[in-house]
């Protein structure tokens, strides 16, 4: 059997790992199967770079990103609106973009899911005149990100995020905000406002409505009203509670809605930060672009597996499907 051709996009520095080990691994358990024309970025050339360029040679069958969130989003919006699909494999300290796609994040699973071959067709957004992957935020997630630094997710990982997040808190102030749908003008005071494509339940800000579907050409509009620090922080600590378990949101404080496209303006102008990335102020606009990417996901979305038992002592397990007579 010949070996599809791939391009692998590396980042060397994304992560707290040993990324020649984490190479050497990939190589090992890909290669077999696929052959790959390694690529790497550097600080000048970028993922979105590299990917445009393999798209371009028009050799590749697969585009696969190793990397941390922004490698795995430069390269998607790179393939955006191209039939190419994307192979992703997780890297970095969040890993949004994997978990928000049901992609496991380590190194092993994700290489069986590009090996696997199982394609899905996503929506993506086009935020502002640029693609969109996950989800575009103003207010409190924007100022959150922004004072996230480098240094500090090095230090803490994840943590960052939290400790940024609650300095954040502190300072809340809301704003005001009109929000035009297809079919609805709303006008409302908020402290964070999140319009998403698809975002993991660690994205908490973006959890108003149950689920937040990826391929359903619609984007989901999570308002978070609290107008004080305790509230802000049970609002979020309830978002925090029905996104792991998919449940909608209950509090007065927090509204969704789900709409094909919206405009946001603010008064005063908000920062908007958009798939980890600030990009300038308020207004804002998105739209979703309905199968606008192809991805390589796992034949089931990892929270669907319900049943592990493999590594427990002793194991036996007997299959009691019944058997079909042909008579
Ligand atoms: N060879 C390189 N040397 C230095 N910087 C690089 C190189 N390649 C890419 N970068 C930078 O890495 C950044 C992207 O990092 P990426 O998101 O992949 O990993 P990460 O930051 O470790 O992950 P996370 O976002 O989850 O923390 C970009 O800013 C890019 O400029």
């Amino acid at each position: 059997m010949s070996r599809r051709k791939a391009c692998l996009i590396f980042n060397p520095v994304a992560g707290n790992t040993d990324s020649e080990l984490e190479l050497a691994r990939i190589k090992e358990l890909l290669s077999s199967q696929i052959e790959l024309d390694i690529q790497f970025t550097t600080e000048e050339i970028g993922a979105d770079k590299l990917a445009q360029e393999a798209v371009k040679k028009d050799e590749f069958e697969i585009i696969i990103a190793a990397g941390g969130d922004g490698t795995l989003s430069e390269a998607a919006k790179a393939l955006g609106e191209t039939t190419t699909p994307l192979g992703v494999i997780p890297r970095g300290t969040a890993n949004a973009f994997a978990a928000a796609l049901g992609i496991p994040d380590t190194l092993d699973e994700a290489c069986e899911t590009i090996l696997s071959g199982k394609t899905r067709r996503i929506d993506i957004g086009r935020c502002n005149g640029r693609l969109m992957t996950l989800l575009a935020g103003i207010g409190f997630e924007a100022e959150t990100i922004e004072n996230a630094s480098r240094e500090a997710k090095q230090r803490w990982g994840a943590l960052a995020y939290l400790v940024s997040g609650i300095q954040q808190l502190r300072e809340l102030e809301l704003f005001e905000a009109e929000i035009e749908t297809d079919d609805k003008i709303i006008k409302v005071s908020a402290g964070a406002l999140t319009v998403a494509n698809a975002a993991p339940p660690t994205s908490i800000l973006a959890q108003g409505p149950a689920g937040i579907l990826y391929d359903d050409g619609l984007l989901d509009i999570t308002i978070i009203s609290s107008n004080t620090w305790a509230s802000a922080i049970a609002a979020s600590y309830h978002l925090l509670q029905t996104g792991l378990r998919g449940d909608a949101a209950k509090r007065d404080d927090i509204g969704y809605i789900r709409t094909k496209r919206v405009k946001i303006t603010t008064d005063p102008p908000q920062k908007i930060v958009l798939d980890g990335e600030m990009i300038g102020n308020t207004p804002l606009e998105v739209e979703c672009v309905p199968g606008g990417l192809t991805v390589m996901v796992p034949m089931l979305p990892a929270e669907k597996i319900s049943e592990k038992l493999e590594g427990l002592p002793n194991l036996e397990v007997e299959d009691k499907s019944p058997v079909v007579k042909n008579e």
